[in-house]
């Protein structure tokens, strides 16, 4: 485990844009492409920000195919529909191709929606394992994932999958990764900054395994060690226990 730890959010930032454009240009060296799937919630606006500005010439985003590691179960573009944030921060700011973007369709039931998802996913990939080049995940303050819950089924799943999960304290469907389907991943990042994730981060980093409560513990790469990009706030309480 790589831990990337900064004073400030803008230096997190530019050092995870620029360890994004390096895994990708590898990918593309390598593959020809880069397969990268993005996060929601707020956190990673910033990232993307940059990436589609400062960094837009460094890499040929046309080779760039963006994929979603969980979804809101709200319609498309919806304010909470995470592919809104990142096609008006990402896709509109580089002309991504729409066959460059997997979106989930949430027309669908959530059920529907996730096996359709994984169908894409696997047309993609040709029927070959779903081996992302890059996963980004953020992470809650009650130490979820993508959308893999404390207490839901998604905390016990074995199964590399794109799944639909309750959520009763959000009292909605979600769509998700799986946690094995993460950890497949050629490279995975997390991306964690403000005091509100101490409490989190300090249970998730720490020696005692719960992964029902604690669901970020899932995460485990097999292929390359994990990354986490975080700040001093929310690194604090593992700093004071350290
Ligand atoms: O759909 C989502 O909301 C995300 O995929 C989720 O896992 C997010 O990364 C965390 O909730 C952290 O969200 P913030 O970045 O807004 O704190």
């Amino acid at each position: 485990m790589n831990l990337h730890i900064y004073e400030e959010v803008n230096a997190i930032n530019e050092a995870l844009a620029q360890y994004i454009i390096s895994v990708g240009r590898q990918a593309i060296v390598t593959n020809g492409r880069f397969n990268f799937v993005l996060t929601g919630g707020n956190s990673p606006k910033g990232v993307y920000e940059l990436l589609s500005t400062k960094y837009k010439q460094d890499i040929d985003w046309s080779k760039v195919f963006f994929f979603f590691g969980d979804e809101r179960t709200v319609e498309p573009f919806h304010k909470d529909y995470n592919g809104l944030m990142a096609k008006e921060t990402l896709f509109d700011h580089l002309k991504t191709p729409a066959d460059h973007i997997f979106y989930v369709n949430t027309f669908l039931q959530p059920q529907d929606a996730a096996a359709a998802y994984k169908k894409s996913i696997d047309k993609h990939f040709e029927g070959k394992e779903p081996i992302f080049d890059l996963i980004l995940l953020g992470m809650g303050d009650d130490a979820h994932t993508a959308s893999i819950f404390p207490h839901t089924t998604l905390t016990a799943v074995t199964e590399a999958d794109v799944q639909a999960v309750f959520v009763e304290k959000l009292n909605t469907h979600r769509v998700s990764f799986t946690a094995p389907l993460i950890n497949m991943a050629d490279h995975v990042a997390f991306l964690t900054f403000g005091k509100n994730k101490a409490t989190a981060l300090y249970h998730v980093l720490g020696p005692q395994k719960d992964y029902a409560s604690f669901p970020a513990q899932l995460i485990n790469p097999v292929r390359s060690p994990l990354n986490w990009f975080i700040d001093e706030e929310a690194y604090a309480l593992c700093k004071q226990n350290s």
